[in-house]
């Protein structure tokens, strides 16, 4: 297998502009589901990742890697990178387009090994949009926000209408979740979604 990048995006794309009302670059994003695993803070063996708005078509988000995120003695899990990246690329779709979306497609580059105790900073952006289809890509930078990449992904999110989530989960989970996103975005002192479930 090549290390050789395939072209990214893999098709013509529009500039993936952000929403009018995108929180500004500073904004900590704080949780957007109190269950999800990636950020929630119910979510006790979660990757609890924490995230801020950057400059430009970008979101900053930190995950320190704790012994329960171990797959080699002492060595993050691949598998929980991937999530952590899943996360924080979310982040970047669902903050800046104010858009729901899902992963249709996530792929990793484990480049460094990433030790229990540090933190990666993956610095997630908007690459470009074709239809529903929103591409994007980050890296994990280890210890500091630049330090040596560890970790890169790119990703394809694909719109999707709320009633994926009542349809195919569950609907009282999308209540709180609703009931999360309007308090995240009284505490900004920013107005509502379009898109309402
Ligand atoms: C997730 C919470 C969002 C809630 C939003 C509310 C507030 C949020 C605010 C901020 C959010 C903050 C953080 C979010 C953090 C984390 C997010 C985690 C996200 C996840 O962890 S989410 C779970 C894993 N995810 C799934 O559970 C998806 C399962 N899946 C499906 O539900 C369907 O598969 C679907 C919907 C993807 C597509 O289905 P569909 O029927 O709607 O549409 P269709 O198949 O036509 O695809 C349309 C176009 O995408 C192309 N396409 C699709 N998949 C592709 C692939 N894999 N490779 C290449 N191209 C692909 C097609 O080729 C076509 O392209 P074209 O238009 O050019 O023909």
């Amino acid at each position: 297998m090549s290390r050789v990048s395939q072209p990214w995006p893999p098709v013509p794309v529009e500039p993936a502009v952000p929403h009018p009302k995108a929180p500004s670059p500073g904004t900590e994003l704080g949780v957007h589901f109190a269950e999800c695993f990636g950020c929630g803070d119910e979510a006790d063996a979660g990757l609890h990742l924490r995230s801020t708005v950057g400059e430009g078509q970008v979101v900053h988000s930190r995950f320190t890697v704790t012994a329960a995120h171990q797959g080699a003695p002492g060595l993050a899990h691949g598998g929980l990178l991937a999530c952590a990246f899943d996360e924080a690329l979310g982040s970047a779709v669902g903050n800046l387009m104010r858009r729901p979306a899902v992963t249709g497609k996530l792929e990793t580059d484990f480049r460094r090994p990433v030790p229990v105790g540090s933190t990666l900073f993956i610095e997630a952006r908007l690459d470009g949009i074709a239809g529903r289809k929103i591409y994007v890509s980050a890296d994990g930078h280890l210890d500091a926000e630049d330090g040596p990449v560890a970790v890169s992904a790119r990703a394809l999110f694909v719109v999707v209408g709320f009633e994926h989530f009542s349809t195919h989960g569950d609907p009282q989970a999308l209540e709180k979740l609703a009931e999360q996103h309007k308090k995240n975005l009284q505490q900004r002192g920013e107005r509502d979604w379009e898109i309402n479930p």
